[in-house]
């Protein structure tokens, strides 16, 4: 044969054999946003190289798709379909709900760790299972789960923990803490088991590790270019795939035993006084232990890594806004010390505060369905049949068409409503949900999330219980941002290190006075830098600070000490107009934030009103004629790096002395000047 028989041969089998391997490139969705994409191999290459921010990436190249849509090409024409936009989304969770399923590739993927679990199973299966499960979740039981369950956990484990932390100065991985909390709390109110791994001693988390490991190994399978690779390994069974079978094998173990247990419980006590989800599945005349043992597991995947997540960045979002942390205070102290279930529904701030971390911070940051057959999606992306459709909470939390041009701020505000405007009449604020589908982090549809309102009303009151003690302080560097990472949940990379202090409301009477004056000064500063900032922002606007000429610093102080104030009032007295404005002075992208002033060393330690004389004269200095515009600019720039830098440097002092009056006052209690007080502190809290 030729070469040229040969080349004409060989083109007629590759070229049909190139457009059925590129034939989803006919995707009618937006290419642009979409990753560089070559025959064969797809966007391998930029998959692969961003495999360990693949959240991060696909979010932003969800962003700059005019659509919200993206498809990444893998390899051999394996095209996955990311979609941040509600419409789609709303097409795959609910409109063609039975078109879109986990599909058999995935549940074979992640068949190991989560068997025919909930999570992992669709038909008749995931219906009978969602079906018993939902009496769990009904009014009755959430309210035994607050007042009973969560209560004792938060009382005798929790806070004992924290307070002893405090005492003691110790730093805590909240993340871990949190996720012992979760696991205590699911395997109670789901198996009826206390496996008591919130104790003070933090026993040895054997269990944690096995089940991130099964977890992680898993979502790896889920996600790698080279499926083929994991079967090999798994069938000579080496590496990762070798400690995922260990792991599997350790908490199928785990979940028999729990069974067990609850088989001779109902044997001994065929009416059990409390009815918990395993005794509901062992009565249904379901007794194949590998279908119980999938149930378990799926459970304590749902009830474990969800609510930890959330409320781990929950709290680190809270460190870095002190305002926001002080109206959730506000509100938890109007309850009573224990709340009971009514009192922790009436949370509303608190409740669109932990909405608002969720937004930005999803525990489950991305999910998705298979398509059952050939489909368009509603905004034009064709899919054919078998393609992964996945939806990107993080990207949609993320998203300026859904929330605005400060959509990277954490603001409670966005979900509330106050009275007068229709919707309630009191005076108090009003919770003002967002649809399912633009705010898909309890995914939406008929497989909408079975626990929400449970992980609610849990995570409100741990959020009452600590923080009506104790102020979470991130024990990293000011300015060191924790890394998001995701398997399957979403995590904090390395845990979350923070040293609980006690609130003012726990210290000694001595201790909360002086420091008192700290917090009042704390607060001044705070107010000064929403001036700098607003007045940074205008710079950028107009290339100058049009107000200063005319306006001095006390009238802008002012203005700004309102805006602050209104957050810290007691009657709640502020108006929506305000708050709209608010809003406005936040508006776009602010240079400086109260936590990220650059460091411009010490300048000035004295506090209060010296300060503001001194700014009040830099004003002035500006606002003398003579001076071309470009001068001004200058000038304004250079009083505004000053004021920054003073600012900057009042804080640092600020921060100096409040923590050297702690040490001395805890010092001087704990040498036994002070002792009885001490006494009866250490005997209420620790
Ligand atoms: C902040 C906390 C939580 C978040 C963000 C969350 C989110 C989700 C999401 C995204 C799904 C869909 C998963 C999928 O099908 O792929 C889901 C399903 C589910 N969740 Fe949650 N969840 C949370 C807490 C809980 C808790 C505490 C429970 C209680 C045990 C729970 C029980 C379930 C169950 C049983 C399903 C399966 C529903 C079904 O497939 O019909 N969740 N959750």
């Amino acid at each position: 044969m030729s070469i040229i028989e040969l080349l004409a041969s060989l083109s007629l089998l590759l070229v049909p054999l190139f457009f059925y391997l590129t034939r989803n490139s006919r995707s009618r969705a937006p290419s642009k946003s979409n990753p560089k994409s070559y025959p064969l191999i797809g966007s391998s290459v930029a998959i692969f190289a961003n495999r360990n921010r693949t959240t991060q990436w696909t979010s932003d190249l969800i962003q700059s798709s005019p659509t919200a849509t993206v498809v990444l090409r893998r390899l051999l024409n394996d095209s996955r379909v990311l979609t941040g936009n509600p419409a789609n989304v709303q097409h795959i969770l609910k409109t063609k709900f039975c078109d879109y399923e986990k599909g058999s590739k995935t549940r074979q993927t992640l068949f190991d760790f989560l068997g025919n679990g909930i999570f992992n199973i669709d038909g008749d299966s995931w219906k009978f299972q969602r079906q018993v499960s939902s009496h769990e979740f009904n009014t009755k039981s959430l309210r035994k789960f607050v007042e009973t369950v969560v209560d004792t956990e938060v009382s005798q484990r929790l806070i004992p923990i924290l307070s002893t932390a405090a005492a003691n100065k110790t730093v805590l991985d909240l993340q871990d803490i949190l996720q012992r909390f979760a696991f205590d709390n699911i395997c109670k109110i789901a198996f009826g088991h206390d496996p008591a791994y919130l104790l003070p001693d933090l026993p040895e988390a054997e269990f944690a590790k096995t089940f991130d490991d099964a977890a992680k190994i898993s979502s790896e399978r889920v996600a790698t270019l080279f499926p083929f690779l994991w079967k090999i390994k798994r069938f000579l069974n080496i590496g990762s795939e070798k400690r995922l079978k260990e792991a599997c094998s350790d908490l199928r173990e785990f979940a028999r035993n729990i069974i067990k247990e609850k088989k001779q419980e109902l044997n001994n006590k065929p009416s059990l006084e409390t009815v918990d989800l395993l005794s509901r599945f062992l009565s249904s005349g379901h007794s194949d232990e590998d279908f119980v043992t999938d149930i378990v597991i799926s459970f304590i995947l749902a009830g474990r890594d969800t609510t930890s997540a959330a409320l781990t960045w929950y709290f680190w979002l809270l460190s870095q806004n002190p305002e926001i942390e002080m109206e959730i205070l506000r509100e938890i102290k109007d309850k009573s010390e224990s709340p009971v279930y009514d009192e922790v529904k009436d949370m509303v701030y608190t409740h669109a505060s932990l909405c608002e971390s969720m937004r930005l911070y999803p525990p489950v940051p991305i999910d998705g369905k298979v398509a059952l057959r050939d489909d368009v999606l509603p905004d034009g992306t064709v899919i054919n049949k078998g393609m992964r459709v996945s939806y990107h909470p993080y990207a949609m939390g993320r998203a300026e068409m859904l929330w605005g041009q400060d959509r990277e701020e954490f603001k409670p505000d966005r979900w509330l409503q106050r009275a007068g405007d229709g919707v309630s009449n009191d005076g108090k604020w009003s919770f003002v949900g967002r649809d399912p589908y633009s705010y898909p982090v309890f995914q939406a549809g008929p497989r909408i999330c079975l626990g929400k309102d449970m992980a609610f009303l849990q995570m409100k009151r741990v959020v009452a219980g600590i923080l009506r003690r104790f102020k979470v302080v991130p024990a990293a560097e000011d300015g060191v941002e924790p890394v998001f990472v995701s398997f399957a949940t979403s995590k904090m990379e390395g845990g979350f290190p923070v040293r609980e202090v006690l609130s003012d409301d726990e210290k000694p009477a001595c201790v909360k006075s002086s420091l008192s004056g700290y917090e009042d000064e704390k607060l001044l500063i705070s107010q000064h830098l929403k001036v700098v900032e607003r007045k940074l922002h205008q710079f950028a606007s107009h290339g100058g600070l049009p107000f200063m000429a005319n306006s001095d610093y006390s009238e802008e102080a002012a203005h700004g000490g309102l805006n602050a104030g209104e957050s810290l009032d007691h009657e709640g007295s502020q108006t929506a107009e305000q708050t709209g404005e608010d809003d406005s002075s936040m508006q776009g992208d602010s240079p400086v934030s109260n936590g990220s002033l650059p460091a411009h060393g010490m300048s000035s330690a004295s506090f209060g009103k010296h300060h503001v004389v001194a700014t009040n004269e830099s004003n002035h200095l500006i606002s003398y004629g003579g001076k071309s515009s470009k001068q001004h600019k200058e000038i304004d720039l250079v009083v505004l790096e000053n004021e920054i830098s003073d600012l900057n440097g009042r804080m640092e002092a600020l921060e100096f002395d409040r923590n050297f009056l702690e040490e001395h006052a805890f010092n001087s209690l704990q040498s036994g000047k002070e002792g009885p007080q001490f006494g009866a502190f250490i005997y209420i809290y620790i």
